[in-house]
């Protein structure tokens, strides 16, 4: 609400180090450009429009406000609009003297008054952001977090909408009246008559003060959450203080080295097979087939087997009668090798 920032990897060497910060993160290092606009927050940038607008109002009672819609009316005091150190106060302010603010509804001149908080010429920066602050050109993918997406949320335009369609809705929005819009958003009234306004400053501040064109919009991305995580000051803050992010490479932040975790994976598998053989092992032998059912699929009569080999993964049995019928198939001995408890395959010797 107070102030707002931009930070970014840029493309060439830092010319300002007072807008260089050096980072280290997983063992590589980033030199990164940031600054912070204090009194360009969202909140402080609308009261110094209030402001403005009252200080360049005709009547001193009444401000004709363009970014609010057509037909709100509010009335605040000369304190509450000067209250804050980002608010130049007039010589002589009348704490108690009330305003009334009403919303016109016109969004080329909401531009125009929102664009006179900025002072857009470089000076004797090659390249800057506003006011004179050096600035490097945008470089990279943007998160737009806190009062940049909660508009754009309302709007509905967190989808990677052009820039074209982005200004369409945002002139559409600003030209409904306040009727229709209590009327259509009747659950969003402590917003509602601020969502041009806000809507026009971040434009405003993402295209004419931190200069992202046509071209580099769509690397703006408005999010609210990273990976489940919600984003803002606060995690970052949290983040450097509670040194949760690992300066060093991940291969150092693992307590084990590569090789060791191949033979920890290896003696599991191991010890899962040799379980299984020991499981497999232990197992009640399987007798031979019974007479009838060894023989009854090639028509044999009545013979008997035994047990040859002792082995419980392996059994083979032994036909030990003649197969009367069926000599031509089972030459007498055959081998019964067992593959598994209720199939059998027969081997003639
Ligand atoms: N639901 C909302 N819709 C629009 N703006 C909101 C909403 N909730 C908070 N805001 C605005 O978002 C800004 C808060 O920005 P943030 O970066 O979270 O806090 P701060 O800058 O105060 O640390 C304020 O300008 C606040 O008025």
């Amino acid at each position: 609400g107070a102030s707002t920032q931009i930070t970014f990897q840029p493309g060439v060497t830092i010319e300002d180090k007072n807008t260089s910060v050096f980072f280290r993160l997983y063992g590589t290092n980033y030199s990164l450009y940031t600054h912070s606009y204090l009194c360009y927050g969202q909140t402080q940038a609308l009261k110094r429009l209030l402001a403005a607008l009252h200080q360049a109002s005709p009547s001193t009672v009444q401000i004709s406000h363009p970014c609010y819609p057509r037909g709100y009316q509010e009335n605040i005091t000369m304190a509450e609009l000067y209250d804050s150190p980002c608010v130049r106060a007039p010589s002589t302010p009348s704490a108690t003297q009330l305003l009334r603010v009403m919303g016109t509804g016109e969004p080329a001149a909401c531009s125009a008054a929102v664009q006179q908080l900025f002072n857009l010429s470089c000076g004797a920066n090659s390249t800057c952001g506003f006011n004179g602050v050096y600035q490097p050109p945008v470089r990279g993918q943007f998160f737009a977090f806190a009062g940049f997406y909660y508009t754009f949320h309302f709007l509905n335009l967190t989808s990677q909408q052009s820039l074209k369609d982005v200004n369409s809705t945002v002139q559409a929005f600003c030209k409904k009246d306040w009727a229709e819009l209590v009327e259509t958003f009747p659950q969003q009234k402590g917003y509602l008559h601020k969502y041009c306004s806000m809507a026009i400053y971040i434009l405003t501040l993402l295209l004419d003060g931190y200069k992202f064109s046509e071209h580099t919009w769509s690397s703006i991305h408005f999010r609210r959450q990273v990976t489940n995580t919600d984003i803002g000051w606060t995690l970052g803050f949290m983040l450097n203080l509670t040194n949760m992010i690992p300066t060093e490479a991940l291969g150092h932040v693992k307590g084990q080295q590569p090789s060791l975790w191949a033979g920890a994976v290896s003696c599991i598998v191991l010890a899962i097979v040799a379980g299984l053989v020991a499981l497999s092992a232990s197992r009640p032998e399987a007798s031979c087939p019974p007479t009838r059912q060894g023989c009854a699929a090639k028509g044999g009569r009545g013979r008997r087997m035994r047990a040859l080999d002792p082995s419980p993964l392996l059994r083979l049995c032994h036909l030990y009668e003649d197969v009367e019928e069926d000599k031509g198939v089972f030459s007498s001995p055959s081998t019964f090798k067992r593959k598994t408890p209720s199939i059998w395959l027969i081997k003639a010797d």
